[in-house]
């Protein structure tokens, strides 16, 4: 197996995404986690840039890192100056990390319309700001920004950028896509060229602009390139850099690349997590290998099939990145998908037995009515266990009110919410405000219950949706209300959909109450 180094720039090219900034602290526990899963390279930042990039390399050498190499980004030197007066430079140096990664000018273009120097004084500030940094630093890359681009331009003065690099004894010279046009049937040509004329090691990095980041990245690999550059979940500046979370699996799993362990790729999925979470956004359900839905099937012949065999749908086995099948209830199920959901829930359910099709139809026809049980498994683990008379029920609602109230125009609105539970023999009556009709709803029914059921102090109610269905033949318009709540061990769904929004959401809240407690007297059976 070939070694193949990744270098990852989530902090540097990640960070110039839109919505995307770290503190400090998520900076070091971002590298520590880059680190524990195998990433050869990490670039903290530029530190010519901001304050907290030089703090990010002076906290880092705190640390104990296992085998990653800390790398500090820059640019060239100015032009007129020498690279010793230069302060980007000099900022590089002071920051003393394992590597220093500068970028220069490729595309004659750039040089004249950005840079407003000539083609030779270009080459010249290239040559001497790496033989500079050569000198003071263990490991010096040289990214060619809009390599490609230049290329297509100007092949022989693009050629002479790398060369002029080349002389300075770079320890890798990265070819980069920087405005992420390019498409993969022109990378391999580009690349066969660049190797004939170049002889020091060669690094890719890709913008995704043309959806083809990661397609590029792969072809260059295949072409012979030994160093990957990309972010984790492929943040990175306009419309982001190559996923390495979807390069380092094809890499392993389908070029037989040496690159990550077999242990560091099972952490996967937790790193793409982690990195989101730090980021302050939600993961991307459909990310290929780690997201949520990646190895989800839905499609009643999938399930079918993959309860024969895996692989007739998935095309790695989702547990080598830490990921999981999962099967999804919905109005394009079949008998496979209750099936596969009964064992899921531990419920004994036989594909013959007829409360498979009444259980199916039910949800084809509650879907038909706008119920939608992907985001609510715990409604349907509910309706299956009403289906087949394992349910319990734990409580009856006698009634309630909700009171919304305005007495004053200057004064905020009131809700409250009165209910009249029934458990065993007991009657309950209670009233409880809330922030709207719902909260004052939701109060008033845990307030009621608790009493019996102190767990329920546990539920929190961690997300709640409401979508308008709409009107059918002379009909008003649906509401459905997804809830999501959860417990200190989990997390779950509930759904309920009426013509009037606190029925539907009156609906999913008894579901998730409803979910707790049955879960609660399983856990104690067990
Ligand atoms: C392809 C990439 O992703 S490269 C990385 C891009 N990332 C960033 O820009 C984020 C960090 N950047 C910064 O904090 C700031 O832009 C700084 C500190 C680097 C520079 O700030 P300023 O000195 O105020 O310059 P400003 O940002 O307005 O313009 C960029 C300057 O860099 C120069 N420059 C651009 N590329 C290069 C290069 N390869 N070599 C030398 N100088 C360069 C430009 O000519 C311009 O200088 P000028 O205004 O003297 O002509
Ligand atoms: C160096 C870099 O970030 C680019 O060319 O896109």
């Amino acid at each position: 197996m070939s070694l193949v180094k990744l270098y990852d720039t989530t902090l540097r090219d990640g960070t110039q995404s839109e919505d995307i900034s770290f503190l400090m602290e998520d900076k070091i526990r971002i590298a520590l986690k880059l680190d524990e899963c195998g990433i050869h390279y990490i670039e903290g930042g530029w530190p010519g840039s901001n304050p907290k990039d030089v703090a990010f390399f002076k906290d880092i050498k705190k640390e104990k890192l296992s085998q990653a190499k800390i790398a500090a980004f820059g640019s060239t030197r100015r032009a007129k100056i020498t690279p010793d007066k230069d302060q980007n430079i000099k900022t590089l140096v002071q920051a003393e990390p394992d590597v220093i990664t500068i970028f220069g000018k490729t595309w004659d273009f750039h040089v004249r319309e950005a840079l407003r120097i000539s083609l030779e004084e270009n080459l010249e500030l290239i040559q001497d700001s790496l033989e500079y940094l050569k000198a003071r630093a263990p490991e010096v890359v040289y990214d060619a920004e809009h390599f490609f681009d230049g290329y297509k331009a100007n092949p022989d003065y693009a050629i002479k950028t790398l060369k002029a690099a080349e002389a300075a004894n770079v320890d890798c010279i990265v070819l980069c896509d920087t405005n992420g046009g390019t498409m993969p049937f022109e990378f391999a040509d580009i690349i066969n060229n660049v190797q004939k004329h170049i002889k020091t090691p060669l690094g890719i990095h890709t913008h995704n602009d043309g959806e083809c980041a990661v397609a590029n990245t792969i072809i260059a690999v295949s072409r012979g390139i030994v160093h990957v550059q990309g972010t984790i979940n492929g943040f990175g500046e306009r419309c982001g850099n190559a996923n390495l979370c979807s390069i380092i699996p094809a890499l392993r799993l389908k070029m037989k690349k040496e690159c990550i362990n077999d242990e560091q790729l099972k952490r996967l999925r937790e790193l793409s997590r982690t990195v989101y979470e730090l980021a302050n956004l939600s993961p991307n359900k459909h990310q290929a290998y780690v997201g949520n839905s990646a190895f989800a099937h839905k499609g009643g012949v999938h399930v079918s099939a993959i309860q024969r065999h895996p692989e007739t749908y998935e095309h790695i086995r989702p547990e080598l990145v830490g990921n999981s099948t999962r099967v999804l209830i919905s109005d394009l199920s079949g008998r496979s998908n209750i099936l596969a959901k009964a064992e899921e829930f531990n419920i004994n359910l036989d594909s013959k037995d007829p409360v498979t099709l009444e259980i199916l139809d039910n949800i084809k026809d509650m879907e038909h009515r706008g119920y939608q049980f992907e985001g609510a498994e715990a409604s349907f683990e509910i309706l299956m266990k009403r289906a087949l008379g394992s349910y319990r029920k734990f409580f009856s609602v006698l009634g309630f009110r909700v009171i919304d109230e305005k007495r004053h125009e200057d004064e905020r609105t009131i809700s409250e919410a009165t209910i009249m539970v029934k458990v065993g023999g007991k009657v309950e009556h209670t009233a409880a405000e809330g922030n709207g009709p719902v909260n004052a709803l939701d109060n008033a029914i845990r307030k009621a219950l608790e009493k019996f059921y102190p767990k329920l102090k546990e539920v929190k109610l961690l997300d709640y949706k409401v979508r308008v269905l709409p009107a059918g033949q002379g009909t008003a318009s649906a509401i459905r209300v997804l809830i999501e709540s959860g417990d200190k061990e989990a997390r779950w769904g509930t759904v309920g959909v009426s013509d009037n929004i606190i029925d539907a959401s009156y609906q999913a809240l008894i579901d998730s109450i409803e979910y707790k407690l049955h879960r609660e007297e399983e856990a104690t059976r067990k």
